[in-house]
């Protein structure tokens, strides 16, 4: 939800494309979102196209010209590509009026905070703005430059937000007995947590847990009081999640009782649903790219990333798909470098496949 630079960029560029048919739209409650209303010439329907918008609180390694310029936040997922594929197929209708409408949405807080639910539960898609399908990207570092991934069904898991409290004893270093260690109950929660994993779901199927931050302690020689674990759980289906989430609880009650303590955890799925695609839109969006001869097309397998445009495509009906970026670093890391080369291969592919629906008088 920071994203004020960011959101007065895109305004300063769009500002420049002609503005004939073009509407703005702003949200007082989630004031980084910015929606863009395209008057179609003879509107059918209302077609949605989303980019996200925010960064990560990770410091960028790369030594580049256009590095980020932000210490300690760099769009790492590559958001600033989905917005400039954005920027580009709305400059694009700008200058071509589609046949029908559509509305474009740079939507703020997708790595957390859900902003798209956010927009969703406001009314951001209501009246004029009112989205008929929804189509978005995700950038791709294991695909080649340029390549257009898909799959009809999940394409991205569902996931959720946990965060775990644990209240133990502190005490002197050299006193053990008299404390409770927050540092070791921390410890073999962890090690049981990943047992559900391994040892409780079926092998076949998918779950994911990981905890990518604890905190705990002040000084070698003070036994922690307190434990703080942040994490996040993934599952290609609800009942995954459910399950995992329900497992978690049963093991910190165990540990309770062991270890003497007191342990809380709670939970935030937000808007990260499964990312399910549409099968009729999703079906006509692969054949037409499989059929374009300008397009490399690879029918990609279900990733455990997470995503808000689950949410949305759970509401609207939509179809989401990956970009290929070809970058040695991976997504989330500080190295992560899409190649500038998918920018424009995206642009076209996207415009490709609207104007071919926009075409299609069925739904
Ligand atoms: C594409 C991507 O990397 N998305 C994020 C979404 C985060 C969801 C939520 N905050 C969580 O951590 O569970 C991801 O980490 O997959």
């Amino acid at each position: 939800m920071h994203e004020v630079k960011t959101k007065a960029y895109l305004l300063k560029v769009i500002k420049t494309f002609p503005q004939t048919n073009l509407e703005i739209k702003e949200l007082p409650e989630l004031p980084t979102a910015l929606l863009v209303l395209v008057r179609g010439q003879n509107p059918r329907r209302n077609i949605g196209y989303r980019c996200d918008m925010d960064a990560l609180p990770v410091n960028e390694t790369n030594d580049l010209s256009f590095k980020s310029a932000t210490q300690g936040i760099m769009h790492a997922c590559g958001h600033d590509i989905h917005m400039t594929v954005g920027l580009g197929i709305l400059n694009y209708y700008s200058e071509h009026q589609p046949q029908d409408n559509m509305i474009f949405f740079f939507q703020p807080a997708e790595e957390s905070e859900s902003g798209g639910k956010v927009a969703y539960d406001l009314g951001a898609f209501t009246n004029d703005f009112r989205v008929d399908e929804f189509y978005g990207l995700h950038d791709n570092p294991l695909l080649k430059a340029g390549v257009i991934g898909c799959r009809k069904g999940t394409l991205f898991a569902g996931t959720t937000e946990v965060n775990i409290k644990i209240q133990g004893k502190s005490g002197h270093a050299a006193y053990p007995h008299l404390a409770n260690d927050a540092i070791v109950i921390a410890a073999n929660f962890i090690e049981q947590v990943q047992t559900i994993i391994s040892r409780n779901i079926d092998p076949v199927k998918c779950g994911v847990i990981t905890f990518g931050k604890l905190q705990a302690g002040v000084i070698r020689n003070v036994i922690a009081g307190e434990a703080e674990i942040e994490g996040t759980i993934r599952g290609l289906t609800q009942e995954m999640i459910e399950f995992i989430r329900q497992r978690i609880l049963e093991v910190a009650s165990g540990l309770e009782k062991s270890f003497n303590c007191q342990i809380t955890v709670e939970y935030n799925q937000g808007g990260y649903y499964p990312v399910e695609n549409d099968p009729r839109l999703t079906e006509r969006f692969i054949t037409y790219m499989k059929n374009n001869t300008k397009v490399e097309f690879e029918e990609t397998d279900p990733k455990m990333t997470g995503e808000d445009f689950g949410y949305l495509i759970n509401k609207i009906p939509g179809t989401m798909f990956w970009l290929g970026v070809e970058s040695k670093g991976s997504l989330h890391s500080a190295d992560f470098l899409p190649k500038e080369s998918a920018i424009k291969m995206g642009i076209d592919a996207v415009i490709g496949f609207l104007n071919y629906r926009m075409n299609l008088e069925e739904n």
